[in-house]
C-alpha cells in the first residue's frame, strides 16, 4: 500500500485541515499518516484560536514516521509561524522524501488568517525551494507573486514567477475565480488548464486542502504530475457536487462520494 503524509494543522469541524487530509487519502486507497503542528478551534462558520504543537514534538512526530514507515508523497498544509516552517523544512532535507506537494494556506474561507504574515518570506526561502508542487489559490498567489490576479493571463504569469522561486511546479487555483473555476498548472515548461464550472454551493470548506491530499494521493500511486492534477480535479469536482450540509457557514464536501452520496 503507498503511504502518504500530511503535515498540517487540526481542523475538529473534519472538512478542513488534517481530516480533510486523511479523508481524501484514504478515500483514494492510500495509507494515510499524519503530522500536526497546530490545533485550531474552528467551525464551517469561524476560527476560534490556534494553539501550535512544540517544535520538539513536530521534530519527534516526523522522526517517528520516517524512523519506522517511510513515504511516498508528503502533502503539507497549515504551518502557522516561520519556526515551524523552518522546523518541516529541515527535517525535508534531512530526509528528503518524494513527491512534496505544499499547500500554502494562508487564511480560513471566513478570512481569518492561518499563517502570521511576517512568515511568508520564510516560507519562500526555505520551503517553496523544496517542494515538487505548491497549490496556491488566487489570494495566496498574489501574496507569493506580490501581483495582482484578476484574469486568466495573470494566473499564468503569477505561476512563471512562483516558479522562479525553486519548486518544481505550480497549480494555480481558480476557485476565487469569477467565472468557471479554472486552476493553471505551470511545470516550468507547459501551462495545462483544468476547467469546470463553478457549483453554485456554499459548502466548499477544505477544498484546497483536499484537492492537494488528492494529487499527493495520486503522485503515490504512481500518476504523473499532469494526469495526478488532472485525477485531482475530478475528484474534488464530484466532492463539491455531493457536498455535505452539515453546520451553518461552509459546510464540508463528500470525500467519500464514491462509496455512498446524498441519494443513497
Ligand atoms: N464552487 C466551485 N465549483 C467548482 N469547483 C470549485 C468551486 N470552488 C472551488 N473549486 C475548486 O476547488 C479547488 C480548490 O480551489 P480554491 O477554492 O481556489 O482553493 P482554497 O480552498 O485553497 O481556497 C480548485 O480545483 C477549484 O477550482
Ligand atoms: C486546520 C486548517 N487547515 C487548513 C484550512 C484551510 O483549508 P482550505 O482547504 O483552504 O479550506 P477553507 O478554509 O478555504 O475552507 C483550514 N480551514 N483549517
Amino acid at each position: 500500500m503507498k503511504k502518504v503524509l500530511t503535515i498540517a494543522g487540526s481542523d475538529p469541524s473534519g472538512g478542513a485541515g488534517i481530516q480533510a487530509d486523511i479523508k481524501t487519502m484514504s478515500a483514494h486507497g492510500v495509507y494515510a499518516m499524519s503530522v500536526i503542528v497546530s490545533i485550531v478551534a474552528e467551525n464551517t462558520m469561524r476560527v476560534i484560536d490556534i494553539e501550535d504543537v512544540s517544535l520538539k514534538m513536530i521534530d519527534e512526530q516526523i522522526d517517528s514516521i520516517y524512523e519506522d514507515i517511510g513515504t511516498d508523497a508528503v502533502k503539507i498544509g497549515m504551518l502557522s509561524n516561520s519556526d515551524i516552517m523552518s522546523t518541516v523544512a529541515d527535517k525535508l532535507l534531512e530526509y528528503k522524501p518524494n513527491n512534496i506537494v505544499l499547500d500554502p494556506v494562508m487564511y480560513a474561507k471566513g478570512g481569518n488568517a492561518l499563517m502570521q504574515e511576517n512568515s511568508i518570506n520564510t516560507l519562500i526561502e526555505k520551503l517553496i525551494p523544496l517542494c515538487d508542487l505548491i497549490t496556491p489559490n488566487i489570494p495566496e498567489a498574489e501574496k507569493i507573486s506580490q501581483m495582482k490576479i484578476s484574469t486568466l493571463s495573470d494566473m499564468k504569469e503569477a505561476s512563471e514567477k512562483i516558479l522562479n522561486l525553486g519548486c518544481r511546479a505550480v497549480l494555480l487555483k481558480g476557485g476565487h475565480y469569477i467565472g468557471d473555476a479554472i486552476d493553471v498548472l505551470y511545470d516550468g515548461n507547459t501551462f495545462t488548464e483544468y476547467k469546470t464550472e463553478k457549483i453554485d454551493t456554499k459548502n466548499t470548506h477544505g477544498t484546497g486542502c483536499t484537492l492537494s491530499s488528492s494529487i499527493a494521493s495520486n503522485l503515490a500511486l504512481g500518476y504523473s504530475l499532469e494526469e495526478a492534477v488532472s485525477l485531482s480535479k475530478k475528484y474534488i469536482t464530484e466532492a463539491i457536487k455531493n457536498d455535505i450540509h452539515i453546520g451553518k457557514g461552509n459546510g464540508p464536501v463528500n470525500h467519500f462520494f464514491n462509496f455512498f452520496n446524498k441519494e443513497a
